[in-house]
């Protein structure tokens, strides 16, 4: 494992480029302390589940959400050469998409704040024998405080982690920061849907087979948080409006999976 950890930059220091420290924003003492302790039991929540984190998305979306995730990269336009971003990229599926868009001239930064997460990323890659994996980086850091400086990505994803963030604006803002003007973000997730028979399958689907099944791993509470996200996330049309208001000149909101899922596609 010493090789893995190795793999991971274990510091907003190690990754490329810096923020300007003037733009590091102030958070009132409350607003830490509340945000801290939900952004904790987030982080520990996938720390928890990362060892059979992938196995239980194949099974339980019937290896669909593989299809979905090939979506999601490819609507964000990477291509070859691009320097991309997989924002809370978890095990690092998209991650290894992408990088095989942009190729070994290209570069994927890979980020986000749960070690156990990105250690089973970087252990997938020493275990992968395609070339093109080796430009992928793997980032320990916070989305809501990206160690990137202005401007810097052709392409950004983010795949089932916008829901999961505490401050969705923040991220969204920290997204447009990054982007170089006219690049493309994609942002998959499951959707919030206003059709009530969608919803409802949405739900059935959760409560009757993903949390059952989950229970069998010991991971009750982990995969009933899946419900409670869905329901306080955004809709398609707050999502875009959510966009705009960061910055972004465009942004169109797609359902997917018969209306499960959703990928917000928005132009810088
Ligand atoms: C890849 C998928 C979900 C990732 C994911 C996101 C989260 O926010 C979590 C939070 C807490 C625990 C786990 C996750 C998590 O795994 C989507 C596919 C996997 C889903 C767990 C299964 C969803 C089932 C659909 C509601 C119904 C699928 C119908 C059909 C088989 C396509
Ligand atoms: C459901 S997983 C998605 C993983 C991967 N993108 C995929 O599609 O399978 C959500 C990920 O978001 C990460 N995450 C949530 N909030 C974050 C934050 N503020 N900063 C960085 N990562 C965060 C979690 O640690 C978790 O790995």
């Amino acid at each position: 494992m010493g090789t893995v950890t190795a793999a991971i930059s274990l510091s907003a220091a190690a990754a490329v480029g810096s923020r300007p420290a003037g733009r590091r924003r102030h958070r009132g003492p409350g607003a830490f302390r509340c945000s801290a302790s939900a952004a904790g039991e987030r982080q520990f929540l996938f720390n928890r589940i990362a060892p059979v984190y992938d196995h239980l998305n194949d099974v339980l979306s019937l290896g669909q959400h593989r299809t979905w995730k090939r979506i999601c990269v490819s609507w964000s336009r990477a291509k070859m050469g691009d320097r991309v971003l997989d924002l809370c990229c978890g095990s690092g599926d998209l991650a290894f998409l992408l990088s095989q868009k942009v190729g070994l001239d290209g570069e994927v930064m890979a980020l986000d704040f749960s070690r156990q997460q990105l250690l089973t990323a970087a252990d997938r890659q020493e275990q992968r024998w395609k070339l093109c994996y080796k430009n992928i980086k793997w980032i320990e850091g916070d989305a809501l405080d990206l160690p990137f400086t202005d401007r810097y990505f052709d392409a950004v994803t983010v795949g089932y982690g916008l829901r999961n963030v505490i401050d969705k604006s923040r991220a969204m803002q920290e997204i447009f920061r990054v982007m170089k003007p006219g690049s493309r973000v994609s942002i998959l997730d499951f959707n919030k849907s206003s059709s009530l028979f969608t919803a409802s399958l949405q739900s059935w689907a959760i409560d009757n087979v993903v949390v059952p099944l989950a229970s069998g791993y010991g991971l009750t509470e982990e995969y009933k948080y899946l419900k409670s996200s869905i329901s306080q996330y955004l809709t398609g049309e707050e999502l875009e409006k959510l966009a705009k208001e960061a910055g972004f000149s465009v942004a169109k909101h797609y359902e997917l999976g018969g209306g499960l899922m959703g990928n917000l596609v928005a132009t810088r």
